[in-house]
């Protein structure tokens, strides 16, 4: 935004409504403007709080704090900062999963840039028409696949924008650059297109070459205008995800969250969880419930960590079982991808299980020594009481985590599995949970196994390192630095992930680990750890005011 022109009130990048001091007041024409009361920053934080407190549903507390953030900028991130665990919920998953459904009927501000396709002949143009010039981060959706909500159309945003609030809550990114960003290519969600306050593109999505074409266009419209940015890739559909990922990688500095940023997180959860286990991940055998984009990306990454444990390819890939809607992968599906022919077990391993058609995840829970279930199926309770303690029957500590969001899409709520395992059980969820309750102790945190903590640490990493590409090894590295900070190696009973309190410490290892093999990888400019470090905390952004009204 112009900083000669905007208003210090209104910016609210700028402002700092009742805080601004009598003498900032007659300095930037405020005076007459404002009640006389000067307030602290501290002051406006708790009265923002009463404010999210007696707001009467989380969707309403979502649209007051969305409207707090289009406001004032700092306070908004002063507010999260001041209470992290009950922020995330509000502003990000589950209930941001509510707030792209009912995005056309919240509507209040634009944020970000909508490029729709009827505009695609001058895509360039509205990307200089962004009120950011300088940008660090954009995160991009095309709405088609929202959490495990389906196609959102224009209701979409809602992601790229409660990611970006991440990155500056968590990794620290100056908010004023951000970019979020919707691709509008239509919705095939009929509730949408008959909706009459539907305020996207009303008409069919644009698929195939015509898609991709649309895809190309707007990458290069962001590398001519913003070379150096870093561009995340959410919540596209499994059929687009990993093509634009393979088109990509090599000529951007760029990444998909949902398969590379969930890779690292399960990773990191994983390490906490062996551990306690007494079980290396070498020694396991994995099953993953969902066979899209999420699905796939978490199971490449545990391949090749058994192969870094000692295993080779083909032993790590006997230890991998991944079940889809239809049943298990197997060799002589023509329905596979190839990122997922990959996991595609010969029809041979399971011929002797006496099972009619393609066995389900109860028949390989029956058939196989699982000790590490993972879900990423949308499908809401697929991990039933009767898998579960069959799992349970055969491993003393079973490693159970339904990674589906939001809350409604969990493959089984926490409490159940604690009690189908007599506690044994291992959890981490991709939505929040209540804790576990124990007679004997204070109450368990779950762990919430979610991309949250890795893509704002990957921002920082690059932004501070001036990296130009996202390396397989740069996301390696930061599900071993989330995984080296997992409460649960010094204390088997902690949660398997940092507590929210730490989570922005626990980012900058992440950033620090990146960073370095950035550098290793050759993606970045060579730097000591001292400089890494230091690099990282300039760039981190505090939701401070500044000594007057124009920082
Ligand atoms: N925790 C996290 O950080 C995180 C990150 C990314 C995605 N997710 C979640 O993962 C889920 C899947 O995302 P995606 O992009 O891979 O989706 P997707 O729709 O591409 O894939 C879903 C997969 O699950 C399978 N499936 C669907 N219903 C099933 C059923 N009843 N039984 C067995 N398998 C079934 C499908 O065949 C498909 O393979 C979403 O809910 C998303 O919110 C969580
Ligand atoms: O957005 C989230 O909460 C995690 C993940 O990116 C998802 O798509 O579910
Ligand atoms: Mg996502």
């Amino acid at each position: 935004m112009d900083e000669d022109t905007g208003h210090a009130l209104d910016d609210p990048l700028r402002t700092k409504g009742t805080s601004f001091t009598h003498e900032e007041r007659r300095r930037l024409g405020l005076l007459g403007l404002l009640p006389h009361a000067v307030t602290t920053l501290d002051e406006q934080v708790r009265r923002s709080w009463g404010e999210v407190r007696r707001q009467a549903t989380d969707l309403d507390r979502y649209i007051y704090l969305r409207a707090l953030q289009d406001r004032n900028e700092r306070l908004f991130y002063a507010v999260l900062a001041a209470d992290v665990p009950t922020a995330l919920p509000l502003v990000y998953t589950p209930t941001v999963a509510e707030g792209c459904r009912r995005f056309s009927e919240i509507w209040r501000r634009p944020r970000g840039l909508y490029l729709s396709w009827p505009d695609r002949d001058h895509l360039a143009e509205a990307l200089r028409n962004r009120r950011q010039r300088e940008v660090d981060v954009i995160v991009v959706t095309d709405g088609q696949r929202i959490l495990g909500i389906g196609d959102q159309g224009v209701g979409g945003m809602g992601i790229p924008v409660g990611k970006l609030s991440l990155y500056t809550l968590i990794g620290g990114i100056d908010p004023a650059r951000t970019l979020p960003i919707l691709l509008d290519v239509g919705t095939d969600n009929p509730t949408l297109l008959d909706d009459p306050f539907y305020l996207g593109w009303r008409h069919h999505r644009i698929d195939d070459d015509a898609y991709l074409a649309f895809v190309d266009a707007f990458v290069a419209a962001v590398q001519d205008e913003l070379p150096d940015v870093l561009l995340q890739w959410e919540d596209f559909a499994t059929p687009h995800a990993h093509p634009i990922l393979e088109r990509y990688r090599d000529r951007l500095l760029t990444f998909n969250d949902d398969i590379q940023g969930t890779a690292a997180v399960a990773l990191g959860a994983l390490r906490g969880a062996t551990e306690v286990a007494g079980v290396p991940l070498r020694d396991q055998q994995v099953v993953m419930l969902g066979a899209g984009s999420a699905g796939i990306g978490v199971m490449e990454m545990v391949r090749q960590e058994m192969v870094d444990q000692g295993l080779s390819p083909d032993e790590a890939r006997a230890r991998c079982w991944v079940v889809d809607v239809r049943g298990l992968l197997t060799g002589d599906r023509d329905d596979l991808s190839d990122a997922q022919r990959a996991f595609a077990r010969d029809p041979a391993d399971v011929a002797g299980w006496g099972v009619e058609g393609l066995p389900g995840l109860a028949d390989v829970v029956a058939h196989v020594t699982v000790g590490v279930l993972l879900g990423l199926s949308t499908a809401q309770g697929a991990f039933t009481e009767d898998i579960v303690r069959t799992m349970a029957g055969r491993v003393d500590r079973p490693i159970v985590f339904p990674l589906s969001n939001p809350t409604e899409n969990a493959e089984a709520r926490p409490a159940d599995l604690d009690a189908w395992t007599g506690g044994r059980a291992l959890i981490a969820t991709g939505s929040p949970f209540p804790p576990l309750h124990r007679e004997d102790g204070p109450d368990i945190p779950v762990a919430q196994c979610n991309n949250v903590y890795i893509f704002p640490a990957v921002g920082l990493a690059v932004t501070a390192a001036r990296a130009t590409r996202v390396t397989d090894g740069m996301m390696r590295a930061a599900a071993g630095a989330l995984g080296d900070a997992s409460p649960a190696l010094s204390d088997p009973r902690a949660p398997l992930l940092p507590r929210w309190a730490d989570v922005r410490d626990v980012a900058d290892d992440i950033a620090l680990a990146v960073a370095r093999r950035a550098v290793a990888d050759g993606v970045a400019p060579a730097a000591s750890d001292e400089d890494l470090r230091a690099a990282v905390r300039r760039t981190r952004w505090e939701p401070t005011y500044g000594a007057d009204g124009s920082a």
